[in-house]
């Protein structure tokens, strides 16, 4: 299977004290599912950064979409992030703004110059938007305020956002710590629908190992920024997966 994002022994500092990724090798492959699971701390997120661009690694060699990260800055850099997704606890919609017309900012980057407006976006656009609204079950709130959505569903228009940018990549950073068990496990489900409909490479990070267990393809566990188990969740007991949280390394990395 070809791997979208590689990881090639790459480690990331953060002054002198912190050691975020330490000698992280790990491969993502297409179409898959991958959770990224471990203590508050362990690195989720600063890899995560270093798949979209926005962290440069200290050392090693971080792949994405068959380009070498290292190789890249610019208008070259900014084309690549156009084909990576990202969805984030926190939504980062425009409460004021309709749900409609937060979906259509998730085609700026393709788009020329500021859009005030709904109306301000081609009309191609906004049809696309609706599409994804459809997907996400939430057409009928298409021109509701934003702010007036529940966290689950925010999260699901933060989705569809991301859709509109025609990711390869969608990088979700605990998509979920903010919502109920009910809406969590919606979501999760419909990121994982999603990536198997549309062939579409999810890497996430989570903190629930029963979402990690339903719904994600694979399994990354670090602890103080090492890999400590790499699996697929066929197979993987709560056990196991639990002991990525145990504070002495018992998990041996797998291939
Ligand atoms: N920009 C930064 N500057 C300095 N240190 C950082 C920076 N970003 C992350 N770190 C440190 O790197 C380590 C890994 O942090 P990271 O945010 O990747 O962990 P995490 O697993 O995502 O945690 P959480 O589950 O709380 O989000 C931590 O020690 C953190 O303090």
């Amino acid at each position: 299977m070809h791997d979208v994002v590689t990881f090639s022994n790459v480690s990331k500092r953060f002054g002198q004290a912190t050691l975020a990724l330490d000698d992280v090798s790990l491969r993502v492959p297409r179409g898959q599912t991958t959770v990224l699971l471990g203590l508050s701390g362990s690195g989720k997120s600063t890899l995560l950064r270093h798949v979209d661009g926005l962290q440069r690694a200290t050392a090693g060699t971080v792949t994405v979409l068959g380009t070498d990260l290292a190789t890249v800055s610019g208008t070259r850099l900014r084309a690549l992030r156009r084909r990576v997704g990202f969805v984030f606890q926190q939504f980062h919609l425009v409460g004021t703004l309709t749900v409609l017309e937060n979906v259509c900012t998730g085609a700026l980057g393709a788009l020329r110059g500021p859009r005030l407006g709904l109306a301000t976006y081609p009309k191609h656009v906004r049809h696309e938007a609706l599409r994804h609204l459809d997907r996400v079950g939430l057409a009928e709130q298409a021109f509701q305020r934003a702010d007036t959505l529940s966290g689950g569903q925010q999260q699901r228009v933060a989705i569809a956002r991301a859709l509109l940018q025609r990711p390869e990549v969608l990088l979700a950073d605990e998509p979920v710590a903010s919502l109920d068990p009910e809406s969590a496990g919606q979501v999760m489900r419909l990121l994982r629908e999603i990536s198997t409909e549309q062939d579409l490479t999810v890497l996430c990070s989570l903190h629930q190992v029963d979402l990690a267990l339903s719904w994600g393809d694979r399994v990354v566990g670090l602890r103080s920024g090492r890999v400590v188990l790499d699996r697929e969740t066929a197979g993987l007991d709560r056990g196991e997966a639990m002991a990525v949280y145990s504070a002495v390394a018992t998990v041996p990395a797998a291939a």
